[in-house]
């Protein structure tokens, strides 16, 4: 771990009204790593996203990116500073063009995506570059948001269940791109996925959060070979 972590999260509690969802919560996240957040349902792992991302306040602790608190700042603000969320059910705008749809992110930057690049990283996508997302598949359109989310260039990508409802060849390509990124760019990336297997497979180090606390971290090798920690926390394919 470094002294000066990309992402640091410090005893930090959330609520929704009087219900306490995360319980004093600490962890770091390091440039170059991929960490998947497991735990069962329903125990806080994207109400941490919204944090980090601004659209939920913490109620306590800190939340340090880039050795700055970002607590409460606006969601435009933390994703200009390299943060960015792709969730399960990502929305894609269905009447514009897959170019489009990437290049929404820019915009406002007055930069170009580097088509180039993301067009190797999914071939399909060039190839559908002019057509509608609305009519490419549930998988095509989960890989224009993951590259709408890369062509923001981010130093911190958090992906919510991104596999999630694809097709195998799908997930094979998440996880080959994973590898791809954080060993060719200076990013980190985090991962909520409730598939064990992939999960150990894409990510270097593993955070499980149970009843809003962090119960266990450690290596995927570790993980993998700590039945206890899986029976108890995760369960088979992390169902409850
Ligand atoms: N907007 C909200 N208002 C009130 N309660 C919420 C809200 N969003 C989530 N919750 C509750 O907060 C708790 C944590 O939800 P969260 O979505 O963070 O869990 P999770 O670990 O990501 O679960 P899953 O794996 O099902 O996505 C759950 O009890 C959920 O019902």
């Amino acid at each position: 771990m470094s002294d000066h972590p990309l992402l640091q999260l410090d005893d930090v509690h959330a609520y929704y009204g009087d219900h306490h969802v995360l319980d004093g919560i600490t962890f770091d996240v390091d440039t170059d790593e991929v960490v998947a957040y497991l735990g069962r349902n329903g125990t806080g792992k994207t109400t941490t996203y919204k944090l980090v991302t601004g659209l939920l306040e913490p109620r306590r602790g800190t939340i340090t990116y880039k050795d700055e608190v970002i607590n409460g700042q606006e969601p435009h603000k933390i994703g200009r500073k390299g943060v960015s969320f792709v969730t399960a059910d990502e929305k894609v705008f269905p009447h514009l063009t897959v170019r489009e749809n990437i290049r929404l992110p820019t915009l406002e930057r007055d930069v170009e995506p580097d088509f180039e690049y993301l067009y190797e990283l999914f071939p399909d996508l060039r190839e559908y570059e002019r057509s509608r997302a609305a009519d490419l598949s549930g998988g095509q359109q989960q890989m224009v948001a993951i590259a709408q989310a890369l062509a923001a260039d981010p130093d911190l990508l958090l992906l919510d269940e991104p596999v999630q409802g694809l097709a195998v060849q799908f997930v094979e390509k998440v996880s080959s791109l994973l590898d791809r990124l954080t060993s060719e760019q200076d990013l980190a990336v985090m991962i909520i996925e409730h598939d064990i297997d992939l999960a150990l497979e894409v990510a270097d180090r593993v955070l499980v959060l149970d009843e809003g606390q962090i119960v266990w971290q450690g290596s995927s090798e570790e993980l993998a070979e700590n039945d206890e920690i899986i029976d108890r926390y995760i369960g088979v394919q992390g169902f409850a």
